[in-house]
């Protein structure tokens, strides 16, 4: 019903609901109700939850950590069944943070995910900070460290830079270029800084398979290397991919002032900077780089060897301070070895294995192998590669 009502000079058209009948709920109000209720207790949740595990917050969480499970890779079941759960007590474990803070440099294509995973998981479990890149991806790389960042929304005087007044994570583990004076900027005293590095060819090739262009399968090897070969100046995110990426993680390129590009190019990646290549074939440059790096790394781990490198990395900390049961449970070899097994019994389990169909499709497959071999980047032109 429709009411007119004069106030002064205005007049308000008032629409009300109101019934000669006493009040009675309509379907809309209450669905409305139940929709408010709901809102209010999801609201209630989230906050009891957050409290409850100060961990979950967002800002601690990086990318790739998906859930406010303590440990969200690690099914229960899988540490079980690998005969771990008798020497793991989830409840035991620390919760501390380290006494190190952690200065992880990762380079592309090396088994970085995995040791980024290890001290994703450790930050997660003990309730460290971790600087995350704006982007989720960079922190820089390939410009200067640390690019932008998310910054710390509650400062913690504790953590402050007393010199810079910055705020110091426990940790860094994303794409980034290794400055010894940056890295300490924005992390904790003590810092342990470590890389992992991987034969360059295998690295190259891995790189080939997974970074964009030749992801995508449209140019050859032949290409690959035409195109890298004779660079003279790294432009783009994905030259620092291909080119020397390693050594530009480690601060290679950086050791020289960049050439400025002209023009408005501080958003672009490279921040409106490029940098030559004329010095990578100067062994004596290069000799002095490594001793650089020798003595302003803590740790070098190798691909091939990462369960020594792991060992030695547990190794700097205090004794016992980080348990193997916290970096074995990154270990994918372990995944990979459980599924393995399991296959073999199925297989072995099998009643009929049918003998003339194994040999069938192992002959196909043997012929696909082959066929793939001769048409994937062959090993042949290894020598020829620029990265050798
Ligand atoms: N534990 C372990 N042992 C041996 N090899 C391993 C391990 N973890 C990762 N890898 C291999 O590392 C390659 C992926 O590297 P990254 O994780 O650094 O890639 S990324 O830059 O983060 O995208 C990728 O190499 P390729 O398979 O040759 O492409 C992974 O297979």
């Amino acid at each position: 019903m429709k009411r007119t009502e004069q106030h002064g000079n205005h007049s308000w058209i008032v629409t009300n609901f109101v019934s000669s009948r006493p009040w009675q709920p309509r379907l809309y109000q209450v669905v409305l109700l139940i929709f408010g209720a709901l809102f209010a207790a999801a609201n209630v949740l989230f906050l009891l939850n957050n409290k409850k595990d100060p961990s979950a917050k967002t800002f601690i969480a990086s990318n790739q950590v998906h859930n406010s499970q303590r440990y969200p890779f690690v099914p229960a079941d899988l540490i079980i069944q690998c005969g771990l759960a008798e020497h793991v007590n989830l409840e035991t474990l620390p919760e501390k943070p380290l006494t190190k803070s952690l200065g992880f440099v990762k380079p592309h294509k090396v088994g970085g995910s995995t040791v980024a995973n290890i001290v994703n998981r450790i930050v997660w479990g003990r309730n460290m900070t971790k600087m995350i890149p704006s982007g989720y991806i960079n922190l820089g790389f390939p410009a200067p460290f640390p690019g932008d960042y998310k910054q710390m929304k509650q400062f913690n005087n504790n953590n402050n830079n007393e010199t810079t007044g910055i705020y110091r994570f426990d940790a860094v583990s994303n794409h980034a270029v290794f400055n010894a004076d940056a890295f300490r900027t924005y992390l904790k005293e003590p810092m342990l800084s470590f890389t992992i590095l991987r034969d360059p060819l295998e690295r190259a090739i891995s790189a080939f398979n997974y970074i964009p262009p030749y992801s995508y399968g449209n140019y050859s090897w032949q290409h690959f290397i035409r195109t890298y070969k004779n660079i003279t100046h790294i432009k783009t995110r994905d030259d620092a991919k291909h080119v020397n990426p390693m050594a530009h993680a480690l601060g290679w390129y950086h050791s020289r002032p960049p050439i400025l590009i002209s023009g408005n190019n501080s958003n672009t990646p490279m921040k409106g900077m490029m940098w030559t290549t004329a010095f990578d074939h100067n062994e004596s440059a290069i000799r002095e780089f490594i001793q650089k790096v020798d003595i302003e790394m803590d740790l070098v781990m190798i691909l091939d060897h990462l369960t020594e490198s792991l060992l030695l990395l547990r190794d700097e900390l205090l004794p016992e301070e980080l348990e193997v049961t916290e970096l074995l449970w990154s270990n994918f070899k372990m995944l990979y070895d459980h599924f393995r097994d399991r296959l073999l019994a199925r297989w072995e389990a099998k009643v009929e294995q049918a003998p003339e169909e194994t040999i069938q499709l192992k002959n196909g497959l043997n012929c696909l192998y082959e066929l793939s071999r001769n048409f994937s980047p062959p090993r042949a032109i290894d020598s020829q590669s620029p990265f050798r």
